[in-house]
C-alpha cells in the first residue's frame, strides 16, 4: 500500500483526495496537511481522511503531493527539508515551479515529479501532464501515472513544455467555462429563460466534447459538418472571425504561458 499525503488541501488538493477515494483508494491510504483548521476539520468530516503535520506526512506517506499556491511554496519547502528522506517521492502540482527549485531546497537525491493537473479531476476526467526531475526514475513516473490514471488521463512531456501545458490544459477548463457562460448570456439576450439557455448550452458542450473524444475526428471536420452553405452557423462564424476570437485565444494562452514562466522565475535562486 502506498500512502499519499496532499500538502495543502484547497481546490486541487481536495479534487485529488476526492478523485482518489472515488477511484477506489481507502481513506487510510490518504493524509493531508492544511493551514486552516476549520477547512481541515471540514475535509476530515466529508472524506474520512486524517489531517496531519508535515513531519507526520513525511514519515507516514511515501508520496508527498504539494498543492499550495506557488506564492506559498517557501514555508512548505522549509518544513519539508528537515523531514523528507529518500523513501519519499515529492510530486508538485504547482503552476510554474520547476523541479530544480525543490532539488535546490530539499536534501540531495530526493526524487521530484512535476505535474500539471486540472479541476475535472473532481469527476474523474483530469488531464494530468507529468515530467521527471533530475532524480526521478522510471519507477517514480510509473507510480505517479498509476495514481493519476484513477482520476483521468495522464501523459508525459519534457519539463521545458510544462509552462505551455499549464496555459493549455491547466487553465483550459476555465476557458470552456467562460465560453459556456458567454453563450448562456447570448441566450438571455435572445429572450430564452436562463434555465433553458443553460440546458441548451451545457448539453451542446457535453455533446461536442463527447464527439471530439469518441470519434477522433478533427475539430475542423466536425465544425464544417454543422456549417451549411448560406446557413445560420456561417453567419455566427463570420462574427467570431470579425471580432478576432481566434487571435484572442492565441494571445490569451500565450499570456498564461508567460505568467507560468514568471511564477517560476520568482523562485530562481
Ligand atoms: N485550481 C486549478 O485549477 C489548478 C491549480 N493548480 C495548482 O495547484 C496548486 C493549488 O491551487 P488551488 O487548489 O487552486 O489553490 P487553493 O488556494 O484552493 O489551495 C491551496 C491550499 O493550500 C493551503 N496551504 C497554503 N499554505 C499551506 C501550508 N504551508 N501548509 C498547509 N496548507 C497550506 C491553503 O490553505 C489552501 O487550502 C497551485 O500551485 C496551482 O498552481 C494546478 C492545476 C489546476
Ligand atoms: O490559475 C492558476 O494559476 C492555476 C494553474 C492552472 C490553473 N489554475
Amino acid at each position: 500500500m502506498t500512502t499519499i499525503a496532499v500538502l495543502g488541501a484547497g481546490k486541487i488538493g481536495e479534487a485529488l483526495l476526492s478523485g482518489l477515494l472515488s477511484g477506489g483508494r481507502s481513506p487510510d491510504e490518504l493524509l493531508f496537511t492544511e493551514r486552516y483548521e476549520g477547512r481541515a476539520a471540514e475535509l476530515t468530516k466529508q472524506y474520512g481522511v486524517r489531517a496531519v503535520d508535515v513531519p507526520t506526512a513525511a514519515v507516514e506517506a511515501e508520496v508527498l503531493v504539494v498543492a499550495v499556491k506557488p506564492q506559498d511554496i517557501d514555508p512548505v519547502l522549509a518544513e519539508l527539508a528537515p523531514v523528507v528522506s529518500d523513501r519519499n517521492l515529492v510530486v508538485s502540482l504547482c503552476a510554474g515551479l520547476p523541479t530544480s527549485l525543490y532539488e535546490r531546497k530539499l536534501p540531495d537525491s530526493i526524487p521530484v515529479v512535476r505535474v500539471m493537473p486540472n479541476t475535472p479531476m473532481l469527476v474523474g476526467q483530469a488531464m494530468s501532464v507529468i515530467s521527471a526531475g533530475k532524480h526521478a526514475k522510471q519507477q517514480h513516473l510509473e507510480l505517479v501515472e498509476e495514481l493519476l490514471s484513477t482520476v483521468g488521463e495522464v501523459i508525459r512531456v519534457p519539463e521545458a513544455q510544462q509552462d505551455a501545458v499549464t496555459a493549455l490544459s491547466g487553465s483550459g477548463p476555465a476557458y470552456f467555462f467562460y465560453l459556456v457562460e458567454a453563450m448562456i448570456d447570448a441566450g438571455i439576450l435572445l429572450g430564452i429563460p436562463r434555465n433553458v439557455a443553460e440546458k441548451l448550452i451545457i448539453q451542446s458542450a457535453v455533446g461536442a466534447a463527447t464527439m471530439l473524444a469518441e470519434t477522433g475526428t478533427h475539430p475542423v471536420i466536425l465544425r464544417e459538418a454543422v456549417t451549411s452553405p448560406a446557413g445560420t452557423t456561417i453567419m455566427a462564424i463570420r462574427e467570431l472571425e470579425r471580432h478576432g476570437v481566434r487571435a484572442a485565444l492565441l494571445a490569451a494562452i500565450e499570456a498564461a504561458r508567460d505568467r507560468s514562466q514568471e511564477l517560476g522565475k520568482a523562485h530562481e535562486g
